[in-house]
Formats: structure tokens, sequence, C-alpha cells
């Protein structure tokens, strides 16, 4: 469900790996160009898809006999969504969040926005998240992840449907801890991003990179993640993909804040989801409600903000804890 770069390459690769799948799009044209080219140009340039892959408009077409339910739309459209899909999921369905980002206002995961737009168990709700920059995916280039789901049968079902030869899904019982290393990997993307568009070295990226970990894992640990999690593909796995690739549109809203776009202008400019620059405040929210520092994540939302001068961004690192490792 979405249709975007992230929603049709995991239907390439479920497509791949020889089941049968129909990826729903907002666009009748993107649908279209799906059936007839074999592309999504708009978002997978110079990708050919599987002629098995099938596209409509129609959201009852799209999820009629589904068995499971990818779902690939801006966190912020989630559940208006799901208020309207929900008629047409079938029984006993799994659904998937691929999505990497918290509900403003709420400040919920995505599964729990799932179970409230639904009303269907959280044991149907499943996650998958990890290194997974589609386009190098779409060329097929190995890269694994992992998925989440409270029932472990459903689990391993989604981890089967979406593995192919290049894509390896990996499964745990940590819904918490890796729905929230991708929220919040993003966040530290963008940090990173900002002092490349400064012109910053390899130190203060380390430097980010590291301390960010143990931000994100701070506050993962405290909403019931396990601490592992956020140090395999979920957390540290990603927080690696994004932060070192152009192809992040995380990283790359951050390197324009870092050259000294406004967020107006970064959010005119980036035509794709770029999820960090909305989960910024819930995170931080919750942070505050709960006493954990997160001084990366401050700055990132002060430089979005314009409270602060990018040029003055990586300066208080020190602030994030005390104890340089953390037992
Ligand atoms: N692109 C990537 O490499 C990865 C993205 N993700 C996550 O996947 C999610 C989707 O991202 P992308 O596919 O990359 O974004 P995208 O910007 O490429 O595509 C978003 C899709 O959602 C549709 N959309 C936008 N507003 C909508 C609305 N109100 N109702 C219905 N559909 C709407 C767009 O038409 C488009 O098809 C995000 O949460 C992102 O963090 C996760 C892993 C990798
Ligand atoms: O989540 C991603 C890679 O794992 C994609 O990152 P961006 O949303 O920053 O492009």
């Amino acid at each position: 469900m979405g249709a975007g770069s992230w929603g049709t390459t995991i239907a390439k690769v479920i497509a791949d790996g020889g089941c049968d799948v129909m990826l729903y799009s907002r666009r009748e044209e993107v649908a279209q160009e799906i059936n007839e080219s074999h592309r999504n140009g708009d978002y997978l340039p110079g990708i050919q898809l599987p002629p098995g892959l099938f596209a409509t408009s129609d959201v009852a077409t799209a999820l009629q006999g589904a068995e499971q339910i990818y779902l690939a739309v801006p966190a912020q459209t989630l559940r208006e969504n799901l208020e309207v899909w929900r008629e047409f999921i079938p029984k006993g369905a799994t659904l998937v969040s691929l999505i990497k980002g918290l509900e403003q206002g709420s400040g919920l995961r995505m599964s729990q926005v799932m179970v409230e737009a639904t009303g269907l168990p959280i044991e149907q709700m499943a996650v998958v998240s990890g290194p997974n920059l589609a386009l190098e995916i779409a060329k097929g280039e190995p890269a694994a992840s992992v998925c989440a789901c409270p029932d472990v049968e459903r689990a391993n079902e989604v981890a089967r449907t979406c593995s192919s030869d290049y894509f390896t899904v990996f499964t745990n019982h940590d819904l918490i801890g890796t729905e929230l290393g991708g929220v919040l990997k993003n966040l530290i993307a963008v940090a990173i991003g900002i002092v490349n568009g400064l012109g910053y070295g390899q130190n203060t990226k380390a430097s980010i990179m590291t301390r960010g970990l143990a931000e994100i894992t701070k506050f993962a640990v405290a909403h019931g993640a396990r601490r592992r999690t956020l140090f395999g593909l979920a957390g540290l796995g990603d927080l690696i993909a994004t932060s070192e690739s152009s192809l992040s549109r995380n990283f790359r809203a951050g390197e324009m804040l870092g050259r000294g776009y406004t967020k107006k202008e970064v959010l005119k400019r980036l035509l794709q989801t770029a999820e960090g620059l909305s989960s910024v405040a819930p995170v931080l929210k919750i942070a505050a409600e709960k006493g954990i520092e997160m001084p990366i994540v401050t700055q990132v939302s002060d430089v979005i903000e314009g409270r602060m001068r990018a040029g003055d961004f990586g300066r208080q690192l020190n602030l994030a804890d005390d104890v340089e490792v953390e037992s």
C-alpha cells in the first residue's frame, strides 16, 4: 500500500521471491506505468520491474484476498488511510509496517496507530526495518533486514515472503526496538547531513554516529526495547547505511540545512518523504516527559526550526552522557 520508492521496491523483492503481489498506488497513472511499462520512473529511475508485479489504484482490488499487507505511505498519512482501507482488510491478514516515523501529536509508533485505526490485535502487526536504501535493493544489491512481530509464526511467514536471493530477512520478537531503530536513526542521519553540509570530515561524523547510537539506545530501552536490537540491523545497521549515503532523504535534508537552507526550502526541494523532519518533535516531547537527554536530536530540532545556526551544530556532544560506554 504505497507505490513510492520503498513500497515499489518491496513489491519487487516479493515478486522476485516468487509470491504474487499487488501494489496499490494512489495515482492511477503510476499504476498504469507499472502495468504497461514495468517501471516506476518517478521513484525508481532506471529500474525494470518484474512482469509478475501488478499495480492498481483501487483499494478493494489491492486488498482482495491479501494475506500480508505492507504499508509504505508517509507516517503522518497512515491513520487516515487505514480508516478508509480497514473495511477491505481480509480477516486474519498480517499488517506489515515499512514506515520509519512516529505520528505527530500522539507520538505513537506505527504499530500502535495500526491497532487503533483498524481495531485489530497487536499480534497481527509486524514491522520490517533495516539498512534498506530502496534504489540499491531495487538494483538487486544484497542486503538484509529484520521482521519483528509479537506472533512468531507471522514473523516467520513475512520473513519468508519478503526474502529473495538478494534480500535476507531475519526475525526477532522486539517490535518496539525494531520500530524505534528505524525512526531514530533518521534523526541522526539528519545530524550527519548537517555536518556534511558544513564540510566537516569523518571525525565529526563518526562522533555523531556513535553518540547518536547511545541516544537512540537510551530512548528505545526506556520504551521497553531490547538493547541488542539497537546494535543489530534495525539500529546500528540502518544508522550506518543512512548516515553514509546520499541516497538517504534524511541525510540530504540535513545536508541542505547545513548549507543554510531553511526547513521550508528543504521541504520544497525534497520531493520524497524524509520522516526525520516530522518525527523530531514527538521524539523530543517523549524524551522530555521521560527525562531522557538527547543533545544531538535537540540540536537537529534547533537547526530545523531555525533556533540555532547550522554552523554551531555539534558543539555539545558531551551532554549525551557522562560515561562514554554504557554497560
Ligand atoms: N525509500 C527508502 O529507501 C526507504 C523508506 N522507508 C520508509 O518507507 C516509508 C515510505 O517511504 P518511501 O516509499 O521512501 O517514500 P516516497 O516519498 O518515495 O513515497 C511515498 C508514497 O506515499 C504516497 N503518499 C503520499 N501521501 C499519501 C497519502 N496522503 N495517502 C496515500 N499515499 C500517499 C506517495 O504518492 C508515494 O507513493 C517511509 O516511512 C520511509 O521512512 C523505509 C525503508 C527504506
Ligand atoms: O530508511 C532508509 C534506509 O534504510 C531510507 O532512508 P531515507 O528515508 O533517509 O531515504
